[in-house]
Parts: C-alpha cells; sequence; structure tokens
C-alpha cells in the first residue's frame, strides 16, 4: 500500500507521494495505474516529491502514458503548500526546488497561518528551435495551415491564437498537432482567445495526457507567445478551464513569473 495525498492547482489534479524515503521504486509503471479515473484513483499524472542535493526539495513528474516531462508549474506550486505545511511546518516561506528543468525558486503567500497562493519563478523561456525542441528554422511554424509560437518552459509547448476557446479544436486536433513531427519530442499545445491587453484566455491539450483543465508552464508559455505575437503587456491574467493563473514575463531578467493555487484535496492509501 502506497500513501498518497491529492491535490489540484487550477483543476491540474495530481498524486503526490512523499518519495524521500524511495518508497516508488517504479514510476512510470504507477503512473498510469493510479492515474486511471476507473481503475485507479484518478488524476493527471503522478508527482514525486524527493530530497535534493542541490535544492530543498525536488519534483519528478509522470504524465498518465508513463512518460516523464520536466516541469509541471501547476505541481510546483502543490509540491510548495505540501513542504511547506508538511515539511516546514510553515515557518520557511521561500526556498528551492530542483526540477527536471533546474531548480526553481518559490515564494509561499499565507497570513501565517493559512495558505493564500504560490509565486514561482519559472525561469527565462526558451526560443530557440533546436532547445525546445522543434524540427524548424524558427520557433514560428505551421502545422494544417495553423501558425504556432513554440516556446520551451522546460518542456515544449506550441501556443496557437483562435478567435474563441469554447470552439477551438482541442480535442479534434490537439491529438495529432501533440504528435506532428515538427516536435521530436513531440509537445504541448495551446489553444488562446485574446480578451484584452491584459486577460486571455487558452485550453490545453498535454503531451502523454489530453485536455486538462490547466497548465502552469503551458500558460507561461501562452504569454511569452502573446508578447512575441504583440497580442499582450507583458502581466497577464490567464482564464483556464479550472482556475485563473496570473503571469508575468520579467523585462529585467527574462523570467517568468506565476502566481495561482494549490489546494489539498484528499489522502488515500493505494493498493499496488
Ligand atoms: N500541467 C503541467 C504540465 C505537464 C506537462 C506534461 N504534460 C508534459 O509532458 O510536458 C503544468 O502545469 O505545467
Amino acid at each position: 500500500m502506497i500513501a498518497f495525498t491529492k491535490m489540484q492547482g487550477a483543476g491540474n489534479d495530481y498524486i503526490y507521494i512523499d518519495n524521500r524515503n524511495e518508497v516508488v521504486k517504479n514510476p512510470a509503471e504507477l503512473s498510469p495505474k493510479i492515474s486511471d479515473r476507473h481503475f485507479g484513483v484518478g488524476s493527471d499524472g503522478l508527482v514525486l516529491i524527493c530530497s535534493s542535493d542541490k535544492a530543498d526539495i525536488r519534483m519528478r513528474m509522470f504524465n498518465p502514458d508513463g512518460s516523464e516531462s520536466e516541469m509541471c508549474g501547476n505541481a510546483s506550486r502543490c509540491v510548495a503548500r505540501f513542504a511547506w505545511e508538511r515539511f516546514f511546518q510553515k515557518e520557511k516561506d521561500e526556498f528551492d526546488l530542483e526540477t527536471g528543468a533546474g531548480i526553481k525558486h518559490i515564494v509561499i503567500h499565507h497570513n501565517g497561518k493559512n495558505f493564500q497562493s504560490a509565486t514561482i519563478d519559472m525561469g527565462a523561456p526558451i526560443l530557440e528551435p533546436e532547445q525546445i525542441p522543434v524540427a524548424a528554422p524558427t520557433n514560428r511554424i505551421r502545422i494544417d495551415g495553423r501558425e504556432f509560437t513554440c516556446v520551451s518552459m522546460g518542456n515544449p509547448h506550441a501556443v496557437t491564437f483562435v478567435d474563441s476557446v469554447q470552439t477551438a479544436p482541442v480535442l479534434t486536433k490537439g491529438p495529432a498537432y501533440e504528435m506532428d513531427k515538427a516536435f521530436p519530442r513531440k509537445a504541448n499545445i495551446e489553444f488562446v482567445e485574446v480578451l484584452s491587453p491584459t486577460h486571455a484566455k487558452m485550453r490545453v491539450w498535454e503531451r502523454g495526457t489530453g485536455e486538462t483543465l490547466a497548465c502552469g508552464t503551458g500558460s507561461c508559455a501562452t504569454l511569452v507567445a502573446c508578447v512575441l505575437n504583440g497580442k499582450t503587456e507583458r502581466e497577464i491574467d490567464l482564464e483556464l478551464l479550472g482556475g485563473t493563473l496570473h503571469i508575468e514575463w520579467r523585462e529585467d531578467n527574462s523570467h517568468v513569473m506565476m502566481t495561482g493555487p494549490a489546494e489539498f484535496v484528499f489522502e488515500g492509501t493505494f493498493d499496488e
């Protein structure tokens, strides 16, 4: 039996396991089983909270297809809250998180007792095609006549602008775009509707997962694509199906700052 905590950030739900004692031996095998919404607990994937020799804590994130992602924005806020409450007893509200995309600095906003939100310094976006990676001369590509701006936030994203997220072909085209030959490591696909220079809506088709209610790294990639295409200012509220994230692309150091919620849902044990 494995003890787990279910958490969600803007409706992007993962199963969190305290893996400091390496209770999970094969996460690529466990993720599809535990994430299954009928035969398992049900989630958008599995997140292991591990000890780190480079930062205060480390996280690893697995999609429901068993693949590991370099980074996950919504999970980083949930891991931040988990650590703030359970490892640091609410006494340390700034710390560093090691991820597959480097070390991220976290700030917890609270009133001394209650968690309010977390801000993660997501670092600078990667725009060089071979590093995203995208098999093209620039990070602007066309698939099927549709334009995409490709951005890596540690993991690969392709952002496309639509008139309405409601009618965007997330479910019908998302799977083919994710697997397109332009993306050697596949990609997360964001469909974005700009409402004003400081407000947009986004729906996401996630690599290895399908449509989710929110994607933190995808939200950061979305703001970068908005700015590069002259669609918004450098700070926006981004409305997702499961909530709103506040994203800022700083001018001084080019880092993207993501602020949003992180909630506990329930605890349990899973029979492997
Ligand atoms: N939902 C996550 C991203 C998961 C990305 C994963 N689907 C990938 O393969 O890169 C987020 O909040 O950033």
